[in-house]
């Protein structure tokens, strides 16, 4: 069975090129110095040969064949593909300062014991949440200077219900998925992704996409995208009572040919039949442009690649470009120059940035973001999405986390927190394993301590 896929795929010699290269090029986090030049590229495309494209047998939802490994065409990779997941590194870990670490947890139970509810955070915790804007004249001048150049408000787009649920093995029901999204939307969030109008054969999780837009119809005042590959996608999300849609395109060929079947120009003339069809009706069209930093396949992606789709994407009409770090290898090192080449040709407040936290970079990755100006966000609560199977590979940043650092920051989110963190709880629970948020397992664990004292 492992020889035919092989075989179905690239001769092994090939594949062991191709792994060997990979790991070099993509082991180590993408610094300024490791900027892709298109000689890197074109080297990596020679091993890979372009062949990505799910095999029609019973592999399952997403999963592709690249040069004899799998992955996922939506977010990251399994346990076979341990360049991107295994923890390389010889460095040394830092020592924690246990005496401060025992200051702060102390102080934080003890103004637990006395302000902090289960699923409502009391402002007296606000030194851990300190809030530059508000306290202004406590900031050092320093302070203003690093911090001055992040937009008072942030738009938050809640991706969990689609991007967090279509790589679930089990199948989630209908009912969970609807209630799920009231309850997100009982948070004060804004935009709630809900679900997916694509092929069943290949995001079997999100077949019931009409089932879903039909229980969360009554829902005033949110707006409730969903992804559409094509017109027929689209037409059927119209059906169904969809007011706002994505696309979604990629900066890496291969990866566009694996997830959607078409290279990445003849995707830019679907999304215009789309984005055309949506205009006569008046709907907004979201443009996602996925692997802006790495590509399973390709390994670094050009700043000017994903610029190029950004801006196509932009000048079809999209009213917003996300831009995706799909298997979360980025670090500020490379976001900034990604950032700066799209900033360039598509105007900063019509970007969104939407991380992968595979490396445990997106919270460095957005913060320098909303230092770059931007202002939205696509998150997904208790870090939903990704491979839960694939060894280290998470899903995207969790919405808690994100919220808790905006909180910190004095960033006006208009959500709650608490009710958030109750929503991940719950949503965790449906799928019987923890909560993906560092934010929502120390917060609970804190309200669970100053509970007993
Ligand atoms: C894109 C297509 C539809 C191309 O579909 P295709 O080009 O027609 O070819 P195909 O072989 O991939 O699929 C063919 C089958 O899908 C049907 N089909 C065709 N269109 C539709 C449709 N709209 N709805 C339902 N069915 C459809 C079509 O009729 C045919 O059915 P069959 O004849 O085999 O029975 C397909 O490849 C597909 O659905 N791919 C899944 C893409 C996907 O959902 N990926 C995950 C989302 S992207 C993502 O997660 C990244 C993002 C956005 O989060 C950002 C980031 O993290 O970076």
């Amino acid at each position: 069975m492992l020889l035919d896929i092989l075989a179905y795929t690239v001769s092994f010699a090939n594949f062991l090129q191709f792994i060997h290269f990979t790991m070099s090029s993509l082991e180590e986090p993408l610094g300024l110095d490791k900027l892709p030049s298109m000689n890197t590229v074109d080297r990596i495309q020679r091993f890979s040969s372009g062949a990505c494209r799910p095999r029609e047998d019973n592999f399952g939802m997403g999963i592709c064949f690249i040069e004899g490994r799998s992955c996922s065409t939506s977010n990251s990779c399994d346990e076979d593909n341990e360049e991107y997941t295994a923890e390389t590194y010889p460095w040394k870990r830092h020592t924690r300062d246990i005496a401060q670490c025992r200051t702060f947890s102390q102080k934080t139970m003890t103004k637990g014991r006395n302000s902090m509810k289960f699923g409502m955070i009391d402002d007296s915790l606000s030194d851990f949440h300190s809030s530059p804007r508000g306290n202004s004249k406590d900031i050092p001048h320093s302070t203003h200077k690093f911090l001055s150049s992040i937009p008072s408000y942030v738009k938050i787009v809640e991706v969990g219900p689609r991007d967090g649920l279509q790589n679930e093995k089990n199948t989630v029901p209908t009912a969970v998925k609807i209630e799920l999204i009231h309850r997100l939307a009982s948070c004060g969030l804004s935009v709630i992704e809900a679900t997916s109008f694509v092929s069943p054969k290949w995001v079997p999780q999100l077949a019931d996409a009409k089932d879903v837009m039909q229980g969360v119809h009554g829902l005033e005042g949110i707006r409730l995208p969903v992804l559409t590959p094509n017109l027929r996608g689209f037409d059927a999300a119209i059906a169904a009572g969809a007011r706002e849609v994505a696309v979604f395109a990629s900066a890496s060929e291969s990866f566009s040919k694996s997830n959607i079947n078409c290279n990445i120009e003849e995707s830019l003339v679907r999304y215009r039949a789309v984005t055309r069809a949506a205009k006569e009706l008046s709907i907004p069209v979201r443009g996602y442009v996925s692997c802006v930093i790495g590509c399973p396949v390709e390994g670094p992606i050009p700043p000017s690649k994903v610029a190029y789709v950004a801006k196509e994407l932009y000048d079809m009409g999209c009213f917003e470009i996300s831009l995706g770090d799909t298997i979360g290898v980025g670090t500020p090192g490379t976001v900034v120059p990604m950032l700066l080449a799209v900033m360039a040709v598509v105007p900063t407040e019509k970007l969104a940035v939407h991380f992968h936290d595979t490396y445990g970079q997106s919270l460095s990755n957005i913060l320098v973001s909303l230092q770059m100006g931007i202002s939205t966000v696509d998150s997904s609560i208790a870090g939903l999405g990704g491979c839960p199977y694939a060894k280290g590979a998470s899903g995207n940043v969790a919405t808690e986390d994100v919220v808790y650092m905006l909180n910190g920051l004095g960033v006006k989110t208009n959500t709650d927190l608490g009710k958030l963190m109750s929503v991940g709880d719950f949503i965790s629970k449906q799928l019987g394993r923890p909560s993906g948020s560092k934010t929502a397992v120390a917060l609970s664990q804190v309200t669970a301590e100053a509970s007993k004292i």
